[in-house]
């Protein structure tokens, strides 16, 4: 059957579920005291903040809603960026070791699923910088947390 004739995945099964984002997000904070630019926006982590991470993206990415069952929300979150100041510099390293360690842990390769991986990573990681500027407030109403699909490809690659 092909896949057009049944359910479009979300883009958290196609990757292989809250296991696989765990494993990005072990990966990639065990590899950042090791950066130079990430490093010491880092120093004073969380010990959980792997897991909260992995939590939230699955999440957004339509998988199971762990993190806002654990009482996490998009305030909270927007919460943990405010007052850090976040340079473009920062960001882009984000990006790029994220990158880097999408390849590492085997995350699927495909376009489509790239493309929407791509779009969210842009779109989160400004969002982070903007909410950690100076002067930025916590919300005061309850935004509902992001979720992320396709986008124009609508699915993933067929071959
Ligand atoms: C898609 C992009 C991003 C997502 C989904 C995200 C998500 C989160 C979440 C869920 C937390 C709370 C973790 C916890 O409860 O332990 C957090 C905290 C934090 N984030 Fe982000 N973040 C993103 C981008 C960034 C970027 C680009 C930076 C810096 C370059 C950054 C720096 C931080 C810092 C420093 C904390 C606090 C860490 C701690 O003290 O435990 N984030 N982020």
């Amino acid at each position: 059957m092909a896949l057009g004739e049944t359910e479009i995945p979300t883009l958290a099964a196609w990757a292989g579920g809250p296991e696989r984002f765990r494993a990005l997000f072990d990966a990639f904070y065990a590899a950042v005291p090791d950066h130079p630019v990430l490093a010491p926006v880092f120093a004073g982590m969380n010990p959980r903040h792997a897991e909260h991470v992995a939590a939230f993206v699955t999440e957004v990415f339509g998988g199971p809603k762990a993190y806002t069952e654990a009482g996490g929300s998009h305030a909270a979150m927007i919460g943990h960026h405010l007052g850090r100041h976040l340079t473009e510099e920062q960001r882009r390293a984000w990006v790029s070791l994220m990158l880097d360690t999408a390849d590492a842990v085997g995350l699927p390769a495909d376009p489509e699923f790239r493309a929407a991986f791509v779009g969210y990573l842009e779109w989160g990681t400004r969002l982070a910088v903007i909410n950690s500027a100076p002067g930025v407030e916590a919300p005061t109403d309850d935004p509902p947390m992001p979720v992320w699909g396709w986008g124009p490809p609508g699915g993933p690659w067929l071959g």
